[in-house]
């Protein structure tokens, strides 16, 4: 089984992943990262050349995610990540929001699947790179994902990973385990289960649920995709590698995060100029963090209420201390 790190726009851009990777790595065969959308005139902004410089993701194989429902502009963007060296690609068809929905991509995509087949069949004639898709399962309706299913199976995927919820459902509610399982009989690409993995017992409870179900294909998911599992655990991805390949896994993962914090903090404020940006980005994390920190209600308030570095950090240094 490979284990990746899921994209999550505004949160895992490359300064979190290069942390992520330097202290918690072991075990990430790979980093996605949040989605680019091309655009018209130029090739990329300054924030997305920082995303996507080789300096910035040395060591650890990362794949760039686009964010298009037009394929002259995949094969632009193609060739302008290739000039970076970028040989793999992720396509999104799951952004659920708004404004990605109502112009058609994303989850959006989903909506009209002669389109979207029409769109990969001129990728794939024309693109000389390793393409995977990260999909939800429809709009509105699991069912969907039939004839979904039916048009990625024409094309020779890197990998399909899906995310067995629907547009409508954004990240909420139980996934749809059995509309993954219905993957696992009829996809004929490998397959990347993705959402609401948080425990090793989350990922047993999984592999159980496939291995009860005759039909099922085990040997064709080839990875998992975690994301805001990581964001709450920074050590999951280790711990489930751990776990799979039969290793203990209870490491003392928790001693790490005052680093991997400071680390943050420390990079976060090289990036931006003043600490309103610096707050902001780790008060985001600490939304999934503090689960890790029963009892520390007042602190995480705190830390939800600080103004200035100083305060923030002094919030911080009380909930570390236990
Ligand atoms: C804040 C946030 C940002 C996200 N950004 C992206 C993104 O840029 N591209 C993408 O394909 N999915 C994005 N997602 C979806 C995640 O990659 C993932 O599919 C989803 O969170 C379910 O997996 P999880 O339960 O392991 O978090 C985002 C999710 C969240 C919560």
């Amino acid at each position: 089984m490979k284990f990746y790190l899921a994209p999550l726009e505004g949160i895992t851009g490359y300064i979190y992943r290069n942390a992520q990777h330097d202290f918690f790595g072991a075990g990430i065969d790979k980093y996605f990262m949040p989605f680019l959308a091309p655009h018209t005139k130029r090739s990329f902004n300054a924030k997305e050349k920082n995303d996507i410089l080789p300096e910035h993701n040395a060591g650890m194989y990362a794949v760039p995610q686009i964010l298009t429902n037009s394929a002259a502009d995949f094969l632009r963007i193609e060739k302008d990540l290739g000039a970076f060296g970028y040989r793999e690609l992720n396509i999104n068809l799951g952004c659920p929001s708004g404004t990605v929905v109502s112009k058609g991509r994303g989850a959006g995509f989903l909506a009209s699947p002669e389109k979207l087949d029409q769109f990969l069949e001129e990728i794939f004639s024309k693109t000389e790179v390793k393409i995977s898709l990260k999909t939800r399962i429809g709009m509105e309706e699991p069912e969907e994902f039939f004839r979904l299913l039916e048009i990625y199976n024409k094309y020779p995927l890197e990998e399909l990973i899906v995310h067995p919820r629907v547009q409508k459902e954004l990240y909420r509610g139980t996934p749809h385990y059995e509309t993954f399982r219905y993957a696992m009989e009829h996809s004929k690409n490998p397959l990347c289960y993705n959402g609401d993995l948080v425990s090793v017992d989350s990922y047993v409870n999984l592999l159980t649920d496939w291995e009860k179900e005759q039909a099922c294909d085990r040997a064709k998911v080839t990875s998992v995709m975690v994301g805001r599992g990581v964001l709450k655990d920074p050590a999951l991805i280790e711990k489930l590698a751990a776990y799979a390949s039969g290793e203990a896994y209870g490491t003392d993962a928790k001693k790490k995060l005052p680093a991997f914090h400071d680390r943050l903090v420390a990079d976060y404020g090289k990036e931006f100029s003043g600490d309103q940006n610096v707050l902001f980005k780790m008060k985001e994390l600490w939304s999934y963090l503090i689960v890790r920190f029963p009892g520390k209600e007042k602190e995480a308030k705190a830390i939800r209420k600080a103004k200035r570095l100083e305060e923030y950090q002094a919030a911080v240094r009380r909930v570390f201390s236990e």
